[in-house]
């Protein structure tokens, strides 16, 4: 508790007691005002301002319970502590409920009446901190811009105008890329938790084991490593939102569980037998086929019902007449400028990573270019192959005829022992994932692989990004 003087208002008729607790909280260092009516005390208002106020309950004319209820019309901002007579604790009770943070009953001890001014001093300031801490927090996240106008994209908009002000569930299904994530934060700051929590887990992104700690928490000992008691992803959101992304990786082991919180709230540290309760609104997000989860098994079908109260769809990029234009032109750096052979490559390209994908092709663009100007030569081959119309080919055809490379690329000096490995399998897994428009589980199915192993391989080329044929796919 910090010593610092408290700005005081001190309102009672009684004058002995106005008088002596105002003499005694001076000498202790306080500023006080006393006022000896509710009518002087909003005059006193009017012209400062007070950490703290007194009222006494009991006042002719304008009783304390009615000065709260001005001081809360008014929005004066101060934290009111209400004196009561003994037997009144009801009315202190509901002079709590209408916003005074703190009552003391008379007759009270002058130390007493210190300290409880303190404690209500040191609420309030905390109260103004975490206020000022939620509008530097919303002003310093990046404005969120869904760009697009294609109809297909404003029928997007329209519905997360919709499902926003609702709390129910929702899932956002759509190819990796298209924007899930961007949507779920529009609904989350267009509804009424716009302020509170808003926490992502990505389910692919994490090894199996780890997805359960991380949404549930656990125990300090409940398993080797667990050194310390950790609250879940569900705690840390309760009260907010929950962005579950890649629901559909979402372990078949811990699907009751997330069924369970999602029906009644109630969830379990693992490791632990107490049962807390918390209140989360669930954004979902998947690229599979969910309802073709359920009927293969991978998925419950009483979860899905409960993700899939309200359900978005996120068209591929290749289904947004004129976007790729919007958002060449939103995601290049002013002075910079396309010509017109590379805008209709852009245009040409289906995009199998989406809007990821091309803002990658965008900032290496702006890398590669001589002055401001992205020419075909500045964008990746597949992309540049699509100005006179052709389709991506799989860049290892370059090395597969040496008559039809040389005339696809006029790049006789190519030699297929020149590449390394990497660069192959690199070349291998984006084929196959533009070939599957970006379906990851499609394209991990083809490669033989396990859909995390495909994760991080992607990661590691991300990690490349200047090499990578289609580096933007995540
Ligand atoms: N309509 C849009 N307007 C502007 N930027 C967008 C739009 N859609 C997506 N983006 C941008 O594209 C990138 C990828 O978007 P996001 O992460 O939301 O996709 P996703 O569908 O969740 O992908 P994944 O399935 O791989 O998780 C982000 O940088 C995001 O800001």
């Amino acid at each position: 508790m910090s010593n610092s003087p408290i700005k005081l208002l001190l309102v009672e008729d009684e004058d002995d007691f106005r008088e002596t607790s105002a003499r005694w909280m001076e000498r202790k260092g306080h500023d006080v005002s006393a006022a000896a009516s509710g009518a002087e005390a909003l005059e006193l208002c009017a012209q400062d301002s007070f950490d703290v106020a007194v009222f006494d309950m009991n006042m002719p004319g304008m009783s304390g319970m009615e000065l709260l209820q001005r001081v809360q019309q008014d929005k004066i901002e101060m934290e009111v502590i209400i004196l009561t007579g003994q037997g009144t604790i009801e009315s202190a009770v509901s002079a709590m409920k209408l916003g005074a943070c703190d009552f003391l009953t008379k007759p009270c001890s002058l130390g007493d009446l210190e300290h409880h001014c303190m404690l209500a001093r040191d609420r309030g300031r905390l109260r103004r901190e975490n206020k000022q801490l939620k509008a530097i927090i919303s002003r310093s996240r990046p404005a969120l811009e869904l760009v697009g106008e294609s109809p297909s994209m404003r029928q997007v908009v329209k519905m997360v105008h919709k499902v926003a002000p609702t709390d129910k569930p929702v899932l956002i299904q759509g190819e990796s890329g298209t924007g899930k994530e961007v949507v779920a934060r529009a609904i989350q700051q267009n509804s009424r938790l716009s302020d509170r929590p808003f926490v992502t887990i990505n389910c692919a992104a994490l090894p199996e084991q780890l997805v359960e700690s991380e949404l549930f928490g656990h125990q300090r000992g409940s398993f080797t490593g667990a050194t310390s008691d950790k609250p879940g992803l569900f705690e840390i959101a309760d009260g907010g939102t929950l962005f579950i992304d890649e629901i559909g990786e979402l372990p078949l082991s811990l699907q009751p569980k997330l069924l369970r919180v999602l029906e009644d709230g109630s969830m379990r540290r693992i490791g632990s037998h107490k049962e807390r309760f918390v209140n989360v609104r669930i954004i979902a997000a998947t690229n599979r086929d969910l309802a073709k989860e359920v009927e293969s098994g991978n998925f419950r079908e009483d979860l899905f019902y409960r993700v899939n109260v309200l359900s978005l769809q996120l068209p591929p990029l290749r289904e947004r007449s004129g976007d790729v234009d919007r958002l060449v032109d939103h995601y290049l750096p002013v002075p910079w400028h396309v010509d017109q052979t590379a805008r209709d490559a852009l245009n040409r390209y289906p995009w199998p990573g989406n809007v990821r994908q091309l803002i990658n092709v965008i900032q290496r663009a702006t890398i590669l270019a001589d002055g401001h100007d992205v020419t075909l030569d500045d964008l990746p081959s597949e992309i540049a192959d699509c100005a006179d119309g052709d389709a991506p080919r799989h860049p290892s055809d370059r090395g597969g005829n040496a008559d039809s490379s040389e005339s696809d690329h006029g790049d006789a000096a190519f030699k297929p022992e020149s590449l390394k490995l990497d660069d192959i399998a690199k070349a291998h897994v984006m084929y196959v994932l533009a070939k599957e428009n970006g379906n990851k589980a499609k394209a991990a199915r083809v490669l033989g692989i396990h859909r995390r192993k495909l994760y991080r391989l992607l990661e590691r080329f991300n990690g490349s990004e200047a090499e990578a044929p289609l580096s933007a796919v995540e």
